[in-house]
This record gives structure tokens, sequence and C-alpha cells, in this order.
């Protein structure tokens, strides 16, 4: 077997998810059966060099190490940008900086990966995928949930029939942040200028939980939108607190099912169950959390089963998966990014941009419905001053 390919990233901010995201890089890829790629940081890029230089002492702490010397502290962007030690740039920004930061990493030539969701809204969404694709470079949004085993395996589960034909699902990702609009109402997920609110921040994990099943790529055609109806309860700080978006899909057979997703930042998503896919024959509950469900539960139907009981469910599976070498889970999607750089792909099968593009109209017709709009500047997809 040949030598494993290194992917060096750049890591672009210093807040949460960065943090997390090396934690997971720094894991050896062969605790998880990965042999054919590694990780690298070489360098971290922040708004401040100071900052950069704590990341490193907070994630590297041997101030003795190769490591700790070798990675290159920029304090800032534009200098991250023009690393040329760096084959992919990830953005862990605000969503209010997704698009102009990942535009001007990509109009630098570098390959992209941006946090979730890829942008505000669709417009960003195409121009940053017009430009990657101009450019020839990779570019990704971070749904890691599409990278994890058990999206995989929960996708193989269905193609195999297991409990029918689809008749609808529910998709739940919320979390309880309530006290956050009076104790730090400047904080991300509430404030409209960083783009806060339920929808933007945890939707992406509602929605693709039931868009993988209902709109998959390869089998859903861009050219329309679902219909939709949409309600959301706002902030005080005007953002949304909680909405829920139930979405007709037209399937390959031309049976209209229905979706519903709800995300939330004023209530926990129960452990039990953030999302339930109905088929014909049975069910398949996933277990919380949507954004990294660690097991789901297949169950068909009794020969017996009458719409007035509830006794004749039998085989039930449920398929368990631990994070190995204790990862987060981000370490997935990362592999995946390491294997498009290293067979000169710009785009990932699993990350499709076509899908994200799509996803981000969608959002954009919930927030039309419920007049959800964000500070002109961020919402902007004008280029010319960036
Ligand atoms: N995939 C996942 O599971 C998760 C994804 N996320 C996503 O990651 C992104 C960041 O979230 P999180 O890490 O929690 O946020 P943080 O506030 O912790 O970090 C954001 C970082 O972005 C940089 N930044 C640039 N401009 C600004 C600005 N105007 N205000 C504040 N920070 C700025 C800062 O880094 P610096 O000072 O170094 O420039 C800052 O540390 C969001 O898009 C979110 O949706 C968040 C959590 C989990
Ligand atoms: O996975 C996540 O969990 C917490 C959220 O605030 C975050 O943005 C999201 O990506």
């Amino acid at each position: 077997m040949s030598a494993p390919a290194t992917c060096r990233w750049g890591i672009l901010s210093t807040g949460w998810i960065a943090g997390m995201f090396v934690k997971d890089l720094l894991v050896d890829p062969e605790t998880r059966g990965v042999r054919d790629i590694k990780h690298e940081v070489v360098a971290i890029g922040s708004r401040s060099v100071e900052s950069a230089q704590q990341f490193v002492n907070q994630w590297w702490p041997d101030v003795d190490s190769n490591a700790h010397k070798r990675i290159k502290r920029h304090g800032s962007y534009a200098e991250l940008f023009r690393d040329q030690a760096v084959d992919c740039i990830y953005i862990g920004t605000p969503h209010s900086h997704h698009f102009d930061t990942a535009y001007a990493a990509l109009q630098a030539g570098k390959n992209v990966l941006v946090e979730k969701p890829m942008t505000v809204n669709a417009k960003q969404a195409e121009t940053l995928v017009r430009l990657a694709r101009e450019k020839g470079v990779f570019l990704a949004s971070a749904l890691w949930t599409r990278c994890l085993p058990s999206t995989l395996k929960l996708q193989e589960v269905l193609a195999s029939g297991a409990i029918g034909e689809i008749r609808g699902v529910t998709s739940e990702f919320s979390i309880d942040a309530t006290g956050l609009v009076n104790r730090d109402p400047g904080h991300r997920m509430v404030n409209p200028e960083l783009a806060g609110g339920a929808l933007l921040d945890l939707g992406p994990y509602s929605y693709t939980q039931l868009a993988l099943v209902l709109a998959p790529h390869g089998r859903t055609s861009y050219d329309k939108l679902p219909e939709i109806s949409s309600s959301m309860v706002k902030t005080s700080t005007r953002v949304d607190a909680s909405t829920t978006a139930t979405l007709h899909f037209e399937q390959s057979d031309g049976r209209i099912v229905a979706g519903t997703m709800t995300s939330a930042i004023d209530r926990h998503t129960p452990p039990e169950r953030c999302v339930l896919i109905s088929g014909s024959l049975g069910y398949i509950t996933i277990h919380s959390p949507a954004n990294n469900p660690r097991s789901f539960t297949v169950k068909r139907y009794g020969d017996s089963h009458r719409f007035w009981t509830h006794e004749t469910e039998h085989d039930a599976t449920t398929y368990n998966f631990g994070m190995p070498g204790g990862i987060f889970g981000f370490a997935y999607e990362a592999d995946e990014v390491a294997r498009c750089m290293r067979d000169g792909k710009t785009e990932s099968e699993l990350l499709p941009l076509d899908e994200t593009v799509y996803q981000m109209k969608i959002f954009d017709e919930i927030r039309r419905q419920n007049r959800l709009e964000y500070p002109a500047p961020i919402e902007s997809f004008d280029v010319s001053s960036l």
C-alpha cells in the first residue's frame, strides 16, 4: 500500500469550532481505520496574531514540539490566504462572515471548507460556487453529518428497502439557549448582525436529515423548490427562536412526500428521537442529536399490523456507532476533504455544491415567508469591495 497522502490545513479563526475541528485533526486517522490519508495543521489565521498564538498554545501545549514551533501564526486572514504551505483552508467564522472570507480565500486560489451554513443566502452561495468552479479549486460547506458512518449506513439501510416506500419524515435539531438573549445578546446564535437564529445555525442539520431521505443528491432536480409552509417565533433580538417548515418533495415515482423540519434555540430535542422516517413496512428512528447521531433503530411492522394496534411491530434492529480515538466526528468530513485534495477533486460527492445552494434557496424562502431579514451588508452578494 502506498504512503498516506497528507492534507495540510490552514485554520481560519480561533473560536470554539475551530478548536474542535483541530482537536479531531490531531487524532491519528489509523484509530478509525483510515490509512490512506493524514492531516497536518500548518497555519492558523486570526484577526490578531496574539489570538493565533494563544490557539497554538492551547492545542499544541508542548512548546518544544516540532508542531508547536512549525505552525505559522498569521495575524490576518489575508496572510493565511498567501501561505503557500496550505492545501485547504477551514473557515470557522460566524455566519455573517462566511461569504466574504470564503470569497477572498477562493479568489486567492485556495481550496476551502467553510462552516455551515455556507452563506447567509442563496445568491451568496451561488457566487462562491461559481468562483470555485472558475478557479478550479475545491469548495464545500462543512455539513459534517453527511460524512458520518451512521449517516452512510442509514443510506444503505434505506436503499435496501428495509422500511418499504417512504411516506414521511420529521426531523428536529434544537438546543436550549434560552437566556442567551438577555445574558449575551451579542452572541452569534442570537445576534442578527452575525446572522444568528435557529434556522441558519441548526436548520442545516434538521434540513439535511430529511433531504437525505426525500431529496437525495442525484435523484433530485434542483430546478424547482418544494412547496414550503413554515412558521417562526422570534427572539427580542429579532432572530428566529424556532422555525418549523413542512416541505413537499416530489419523489421519482411522482408521489409527493412531506418532510417537516424544526430547529429551535429555546428547547432541547429529546434524546430518544430527532428524526422519524416512516415507511410502508416500518419506520426508522434516529436518536439525538441530529448533527451527530450515534445510533438509529429500524423497526418493521408485523404481518398482522393494523392501524388500530401498536402491538405488532417486530424485527427491531439498532445500529450503534462509536467515535474512535476520542474524536467528536469532524474527522470524517476532514478525511473526505483530504481524499478530494489527494484525488484532485474540486467537489465532494458527500457534500455536493448544487445541493448546498438548493438548501440555501429553501432557507431564503422560509425566511421570506417569515420576514426574517439580516442587515443589508451581510445579505449583500456584491463582490466589488471584496
Ligand atoms: N460544525 C459544527 O458542529 C459547528 C459549527 N459551528 C459553526 O462555526 C461557526 C463559528 O461558530 P463558533 O466557533 O461557535 O463561534 P465563535 O464565536 O466561538 O468563533 C468565531 C470566530 O470567528 C472569528 N471572527 C471573525 N469575525 C468575527 C466577528 N465579527 N465576530 C466574532 N468572531 C469573528 C473569530 O476568530 P479570530 O478572532 O481568530 O479571527 C472568532 O473566534 C459558525 O458558522 C457556526 O455555525 C459552530 C459550532 C459547531
Ligand atoms: O453542531 C452544532 O451544534 C451547536 C450549534 O450552535 C452549532 O452551530 C452547530 O453547528
